[in-house]
């Protein structure tokens, strides 16, 4: 029967069926077995601390999400649909109260997070990189203990089965809205999780590339899964192929069941959908009160979520019973809640297979679905070799590779983005050559003239200021970028925020180091500074070391600012280093009370670092063409600077200090703001 002939059926013919015909294939054969998880929440109430007063989003909600099947958390716009989702992933846990339960145990929330993917609603795929480049990352760092062998046949199989195979070579930026949410699923469902949640993953789609979306999230639930997502209004053809409707009004559950008794449900409470209106429209239209205040009526018939009307019938009330171990247990099913107020047709026995984490399988009850199309559907789909029926009761290590293979592994991804973004490459490398040139054209030959010292001391400034700003500007955007695939992968346990930072933190700095070599020896040579190997060596090692510095200012900035402030205070926060550098004014002149930030100014330890390799270490009297030269002994400019009993190896050292100061500071400031973003 056509999908949208529903809308022409009376509501009193119940037995209207819609087949689904999967689109893709269900070959996935070769996935890592999961344990199947259900999941429910009990009271949970979400507040979040205002200027002043408290806000309640989630009212002591309860529900229940059961393994194969599809469940749509609905509700008007600021109902809390995305704050219930981030909660029940585990993304949010700050200001929360009430209980949630994997396999009927109270979730372990490090456990879950290994039994679970978040797809969020961006999609937050890396652009620089093939659909193909894109998998072998997420297969390398999810089932990396597999062979390379076996990894290929997983990625084959999905890319396959989610019609990606095509579009193997394709930039993830090239790819459609409806390709770029199916690689997301696909990247995620290497490591098979057994339960995925997705927030608007029909947003921006095509009613059929939404079709084709829902329709592979039903295929993916059909399998065992638990598929949780968030959607707003689906049409009434998608509106059928959720197994399970959880509805939110203002923070409160005023729905939950099975999605073809919504109609029925709400019937007994006087509220008719009319005939040929798409039955998610009038839930939402009750929800928002079109239909006079109802929210009442409906939270308490629903029991905030307590109740679930599966197949006509309230969910099983669930009666604890505490253990003497602490830990609960469900009783075998009750089937009394709300009998009274639902026909009696409705009451049926739903089938639920509850898996303890200790490897416990306890059956609650494996009710017979009257006439259910959905179990029915399922027998027809499952593929249950998919997942195991039980949860390790071994440890599972926390990533699917070790450390140190993360970093090699996020390290190459990050050094095959610089690859990729050639346009950024070639500018830095274009602007160390084109200044240097110009810089070595302005100060030409001017290293050995004891007339030109002080010009020479600018040129010796200008090069701090140069490769301050080139190493600073370049490395502020780093993590701001990054940082929505970064929440997305770390959250999802593809590796540590250790490996990710260690990885991108180097990864920039050959590239710095060989612009910063190229410009040194450019400048130095055209400038002619004294032509002694272990001169250029002492001024390039200063010169690379202040680069290196500006670079980790920039990552500290990046990782602790938003872009707009980050990209204002940087060049600002630097004015003071720069005035403190001892070229403006020297040490001696510095107010006592100032002199602090001398020490603080890696500009100062670069500066006075080029200064003693090009005036120090006993070198010859310059050349004078004229006259007098006051500057003709190289111990006078130094006398002049304050440099006289300075030491070389102290500014490498502090420059050294400050440099591992920072990227220490970053890595901390990155954590934080990975935390900020999930509070
Ligand atoms: N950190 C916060 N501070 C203050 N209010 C918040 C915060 N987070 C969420 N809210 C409020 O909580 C309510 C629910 O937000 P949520 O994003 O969960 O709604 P939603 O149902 O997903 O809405 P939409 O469909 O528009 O995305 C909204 O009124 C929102 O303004």
């Amino acid at each position: 029967m056509a999908a949208d002939s529903i809308l022409l059926q009376p509501r009193n013919q119940t037995d209207v069926k819609i087949d689904i015909i999967p689109s893709q294939p269900k070959t996935l054969t070769h996935l890592p077995k999961r344990p199947k998880v259900d999941l429910s929440f009990e009271d949970l109430k979400y507040t979040v601390n205002q200027q002043k007063s408290e806000k309640i989003i989630l009212k002591c909600v309860s529900g229940q999400l059961r393994s194969g099947e599809l469940t749509a958390i609905m509700g008007p716009s600021g109902a809390g649909k995305s704050t219930l989702l981030n909660i029940l992933t585990g993304y949010k846990t700050r200001g929360l109260e009430g209980n949630i339960y994997v396999n009927n145990f109270p979730r372990n929330l490090s456990q879950f997070r290994k039994l679970s993917a978040y797809i969020m609603q961006d999609n937050q795929l890396h652009a620089n990189l093939t659909v193909d480049e894109a998998m072998t990352v997420a297969a390398k760092l999810k089932i990396g203990s597999k062979k390379s062998k076996e990894r290929e046949e997983i990625i084959n199989e999905i890319l396959d089965t989610l019609g990606l195979r095509e579009h193997r070579s394709t930039m993830t930026s090239g790819l459609s809205g409806g390709q770029k949410k199916r690689l997301s699923i696909a990247l995620e469902l290497v490591s098979n999780p057994p339960v995925m949640f997705f927030d608007e993953p029909t947003s921006g789609l095509d009613s059929s590339s939404c079709f084709q979306c829902i329709s592979l999230l039903r295929t993916l639930a059909s399998g065992g899964r638990t598929i949780i997502c968030t959607i707003h209004q689906p049409s009434a053809r998608l509106f059928e192929m959720f197994d399970q409707l959880y509805t939110l009004a203002d923070g409160q559950c005023v729905y939950q069941g099975s999605t073809k008794q919504l109609v029925p449900f709400l019937g007994t409470l006087g509220l008719q959908c009319p005939s040929y209106h798409n039955p998610a429209s009038f839930i939402i239209e009750v929800a928002c009160g079109e239909y006079g205040d109802n929210t009442k009526k409906l939270v308490e018939a629903i029991d905030n979520g307590k109740e679930d009307i599966k197949l006509g019938q309230p969910f099983p009330q669930r009666a604890k019973e505490v253990l003497n171990n602490g830990s609960e247990k469900y009783p075998e099913t009750q089937k009394n809640l709300n009998e009274n107020t639902l026909p009696d047709k409705f009451v049926n026995t739903p089938s639920n297979i509850h898996v303890g984490f200790e490897g416990i399988v306890t059956e609650v009850s494996k009710g017979v679905a009257n006439g259910s199309s959905v179990a029915n559907e399922k027998s027809e789909n499952v593929d249950s070799s998919l997942l195991e029926d039980s949860i390790s009761t071994t440890q599972q290590p926390r990533y699917g590779t070790s450390q140190l293979n993360q970093f090699f592994i996020v390290l190459k991804r990050a050094l095959l983005f610089s690859r990729r973004d050639w346009t950024l490459m070639y500018l830095r490398l274009f602007a160390h050559i084109l200044v240097g040139l110009l810089i070595g054209a302005l100060y030409y030959d001017i290293g050995n003239d004891g007339n030109k010292v002080l010009s020479n001391l600018g040129f010796l400034f200008f090069n701090m200021l140069f490769l301050m700003y080139t190493s600073m500007t370049i490395t502020i955007l780093s993590f701001p970028l990054e940082m929505p695939v970064l929440l997305k992968e770390n959250f999802n346990r593809w590796y540590s925020l250790k490996s990710y930072y260690l990885a991108i933190t180097l990864s920039d700095i050959p590239f710095q180091a060989i612009f910063c070599i190229i410009y040194v020896t450019i400048v130095y040579f055209m400038t002619s500074q004294p032509y002694e190997a272990s001169r250029f060596g002492m001024f390039l090692a200063a010169c690379l070391l202040v680069s290196f510095v500006a670079q980790s200012v920039g990552l500290v900035v990046g990782a602790a600012m938003n872009v707009q402030n980050g990209v204002f205070l940087a060049p600002v926060m630097s004015v003071p280093f720069l005035l403190f550098s001892g070229f403006f004014v020297s040490f001696d002149a510095i107010p006592i009370y100032l002199r602090w930030i001398t020490y603080l100014s890696y500009i100062r330890y670069g500066f006075e670092g080029t200064a003693l390799a090009t005036y120090s270490f006993n070198r010859p009297k310059l050349m004078c063409s004229v006259q007098y030269c006051h500057f003709k002994d190289p111990t006078t400019t130094l006398e002049e600077l304050d440099m006289l009993n300075a030491n070389y190896n102290i500014d490498i050292i502090a420059l050294i200090a400050i440099f591992l100061v920072l990227r220490i500071a970053a890595y901390f400031f990155l954590r934080w703001k990975l935390k900020s973003n999930r509070a």
